[in-house]
Parts: structure tokens; C-alpha cells; sequence
């Protein structure tokens, strides 16, 4: 052990002879070639939207595709997906509940006994939950797999990139937020887990009128660019409002909406 030790093997720059990985190894019947984190800094910004649509484009492209819903406290995936049952176990493992159009999903509302009751844990229980549906969940040949992180920065978001070999992330904004300093957060932690940033999505980006089609910025001009540029992150999608995203969402219809909002960032993950 050298003196300047961190006990953060993964990010510690001493040249330690015994540097241990905090990497988690993935459940032996699993096999998960491509992993990207969906993080905001705050809540309540359509991560989970974001998520699913990232999702439901890459199973449309013809890629297996599945999603790790880490956002233990307030897990919204299975509702969009229409998934209510309980998830199975077999000699190999947790058995991921599986959508309509096949994309595989594990969350914790599938493990517990009733969906709405809550979720009381610590921080260090909940990371722990969360590596499980790494190591213990039999996620079959999934070429893409899509983590909706809980929002922020802390705890959780750090295990995951601990422990999960991650290949790259795609921040979610709106336009109220303070894009610059987010994403600046974002990036800095990126850079410190080293995975690249790959896209930003901003949300709520605008509304779009039915009737003339004029688009109306509700929320103020976008930053979205300018932050993408000063971050150097060459994709960038723009959603706008839309109550049929809610109501997809609400009903579990996700994967019948239609449209290529994300589709730039889609091409990035996927080629
Ligand atoms: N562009 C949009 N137009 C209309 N409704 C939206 C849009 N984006 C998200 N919503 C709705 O806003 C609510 C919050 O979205 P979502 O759950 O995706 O956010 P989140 O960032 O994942 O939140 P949390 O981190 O708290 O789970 C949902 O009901 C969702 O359907």
C-alpha cells in the first residue's frame, strides 16, 4: 500500500503493486456487451423518459436491449413499460421481467410485495441493491444495456460506476436548470470514474404548437449547445413537452410512441 493511499483503487494515480478493482464481476449466465448511464442533476427532469425512449430506439434498431433501473427510491421504468408482476429467480439467478417488444428490465419494484410501498433504505443498502441487479440477475445476450441512475451525484451513481464497467453517459437537462453548472458536474465526475460523456439531452426543451406548429421556448432560451461546446459533447436532442410522453409513460405505452427526438444520440451509442 503506498502512503498516499485512497482506498479508491479504481481512480488512485499511486502505483501500487496490489491495486484491487472495485469492478463487480457480471452474474456467470450474463453476457451484456455495451452499458450507458442516463444521470440529471436533479429529479423530476424525464431521466426515466429519456431512459426508456433510449431504450425503445435501440430495441427498434435491432439491438437486444435491457435496463438497469438504479433509481431504487423512485423507480418509474416498470410503470412505462407496463411491467407489474413479480420478478422470477432459477438456478441462475434473478430472472429480468421482459416488455412487450422484448427489451429485458430489472427494478426493484419488482421484488417488492407490493409496488407502492416505499422504499426506507440507507445509502450503502441501496448501492448494495443496485450492484446486485449486476451480479445477480441473469441478463440474457444483451448487446445495449441502459441505466436510469437515481439523480445527482452521490452515492448510488458512484457504485454504479465503481462497480459496473460503464461505457459512457448521457446527462438529461431542462431548460430550467443551470445547464452549464450540471453538466459541469456531471463531467467532472465522468472524468474522475473516467467514462465519457457522450450526449446531452435537454427536456422539456420547448412546446410545440398543434395548430400553427410554431415551437414556444416555455422555459427560457436553451444553453443546451453552448454547454455542449464548452464540454466539448458532440450530441445534443432537444425533446419537447409533450403530454402524450406523460401519458405513455402513466399507461405503460411507452413502446408505442413514435418519433426521433433522440435519435442523434442514438446514433452515437449505437453507430
Ligand atoms: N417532455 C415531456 N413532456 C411531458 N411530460 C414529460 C416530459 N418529460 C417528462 N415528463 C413527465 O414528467 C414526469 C417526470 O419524468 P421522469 O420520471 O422521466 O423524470 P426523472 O428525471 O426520471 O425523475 P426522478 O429522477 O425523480 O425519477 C413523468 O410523469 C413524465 O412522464
Amino acid at each position: 500500500m503506498s502512503e498516499g493511499c485512497t482506498h479508491d483503487c479504481e481512480n488512485c494515480a499511486s502505483k501500487c503493486s496490489d491495486k484491487k478493482s472495485l469492478k463487480e464481476e457480471l452474474n456467470a449466465a450474463s453476457s451484456v456487451k455495451k452499458v450507458y448511464a442516463v444521470m440529471s442533476g436533479k429529479g423530476g427532469v424525464g431521466k426515466s423518459l429519456v431512459t426508456s425512449m433510449l431504450a425503445v430506439t435501440a430495441q427498434r434498431r435491432g439491438f437486444k436491449t435491457a435496463v438497469l433501473d438504479a433509481d431504487i427510491t423512485g423507480p418509474s421504468i416498470p410503470t412505462a413499460f407496463n411491467i407489474h408482476e413479480r420478478a422470477n429467480t432459477n438456478m441462475y439467478g434473478i430472472i429480468p421481467a421482459v416488455s412487450k417488444t422484448g427489451i429485458e428490465i430489472m427494478s426493484l419494484n419488482l421484488l417488492l410485495e407490493n409496488e407502492t410501498d416505499p422504499v426506507v433504505w440507507r445509502g450503502p443498502v441501496i448501492a448494495g441493491a443496485v450492484k446486485q441487479f449486476w451480479t445477480d440477475v441473469a441478463w440474457n445476450d444483451v448487446d445495449v444495456m441502459f441505466i436510469d441512475m437515481p439523480p445527482g451525484t452521490g452515492d448510488v451513481p458512484l457504485t454504479v460506476f465503481q462497480s459496473i464497467k460503464v461505457d459512457g453517459i448521457v446527462i438529461v437537462t431542462s431548460p430550467q436548470e443551470l445547464v452549464s453548472m450540471i453538466v459541469e458536474k456531471a463531467v467532472h465526475m465522468a472524468d474522475m470514474m473516467k467514462v465519457p460523456v457522450l450526449g446531452i439531452v435537454e427536456n422539456m426543451s420547448y412546446f410545440e404548437c398543434p395548430d400553427c406548429g410554431k415551437k414556444h421556448n416555455i422555459y427560457g432560451e436553451s444553453h443546451v449547445d453552448e454547454a455542449a461546446v464548452k464540454f466539448g459533447i458532440d450530441a445534443v436532442a432537444k425533446m419537447p413537452i409533450d403530454p402524450k410522453f406523460a401519458k405513455a409513460c402513466d399507461n405503460g405505452e411507452i413502446e408505442e410512441v413514435e418519433g426521433g427526438w433522440l435519435d442523434s444520440i442514438a446514433d452515437k451509442l449505437l453507430g
